[in-house]
C-alpha cells in the first residue's frame, strides 16, 4: 500500500449521520429560509447567491418571492447548488450561535481523526456544504470544537463532488501527489470520481448490512476500521 499522507473526508454519512443534516440543519433552513432572504436580501453576499441561484436556475429576471419558492423546492429535492448550500450555511450560522443544536459527530470519529492528526497525517474536508458551513458543523459539533484537527476545506466551489477534476484540483491545492491522498466517503460515485483522479478510497457503509466483497474501494463500517 502507497504511504497516506493526507486523509480528505466527506461530512453526511461518513464523520456525521445523514439523519442529522437531513431532519435538523435542511428543516431549520427551510424554515428560516424565507424570513432570512427578506431581512439579510440586501446584505451584499447574500444578494450575490440569490443571483446566483437565479442565474442557475435560468431566470432572466425573478422577484425576491419566485427566488424564495425556488430555493426551498431546491431544499427539497436536496439539490447541492452552491448558491443554496451558502445561503445554508448563513442561516445555520444563527442556529449553533443559539444553541439551537450541535452537530452531529459518530462517536468513533473525533478520537480517530486526533490519532490520524498524532500520526502526522493532514486532514482535509471535502462536503457539498459551503465552506463556511463546514466551519461551524465542526466547530460546533457535539465533542466540542475539532477545527484545530484540520488543514483546509473544499465545497463545491472546487467543483462537484462526482466529477474526476475536483479531486485533481483538491490534490494540487493541498500540494500531495493524489496517490497519497485517502478520499472517505457513502457515495460510491464520489468515491469513482476520487479513485480515476488517482487517490485511495474508503467507503463508510455504516448501516449496510454485508460489506461489499467485490469493489474496487475498500469498505468500512466505521473509522476505527480504517488502517490508514
Ligand atoms: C456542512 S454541513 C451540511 C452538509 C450539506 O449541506 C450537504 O449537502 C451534505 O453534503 P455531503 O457532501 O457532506 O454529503
Ligand atoms: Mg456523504
Amino acid at each position: 500500500m502507497i504511504e497516506i499522507r493526507a486523509i480528505v473526508t466527506d461530512i453526511e454519512g461518513t464523520t456525521s449521520s445523514i439523519h442529522f443534516v437531513k431532519d435538523v440543519l435542511f428543516p431549520y433552513a427551510r424554515k428560516r429560509l424565507p424570513a432570512f432572504v427578506e431581512t439579510h436580501g440586501d446584505r451584499p453576499e447574500v444578494q450575490h447567491w440569490l443571483h446566483e441561484a437565479a442565474k442557475e436556475a435560468g431566470f432572466i429576471e425573478a422577484s425576491r418571492q419566485e427566488v424564495i419558492e425556488l430555493l426551498l423546492r431546491w431544499i427539497d429535492e436536496d439539490r447541492k447548488s452552491t448558491a443554496l448550500k451558502a445561503l445554508q450555511g448563513m442561516i445555520w450560522q444563527e442556529g449553533y450561535e443559539a444553541g439551537d443544536y450541535r452537530a452531529h459527530v459518530y462517536p468513533e470519529v473525533p478520537a480517530r481523526l486526533r490519532a490520524w492528526r498524532a500520526q502526522g497525517l493532514k486532514l482535509y474536508v471535502y462536503s457539498s456544504g459551503s465552506v463556511p458551513a463546514q466551519k461551524l458543523f465542526f466547530g460546533y459539533s457535539e465533542a466540542g470544537d475539532l477545527t484545530p484537527l484540520f488543514a483546509g476545506y473544499f465545497d463545491t466551489g472546487t467543483g462537484p463532488k462526482r466529477e474526476q477534476a475536483s479531486y485533481e484540483a483538491i490534490a494540487e491545492a493541498i500540494g500531495e501527489q493524489p496517490a497519497h491522498l485517502l478520499f472517505l466517503s457513502d457515495i460510491e460515485q464520489e468515491l469513482d470520481a476520487a479513485r480515476a483522479a488517482g487517490f485511495q478510497t474508503g467507503w463508510l457503509l455504516r448501516d449496510a448490512a454485508t460489506l461489499p466483497a467485490a469493489s474496487p474501494h475498500p469498505a468500512y463500517r466505521d473509522f476505527d476500521a480504517i488502517a490508514a
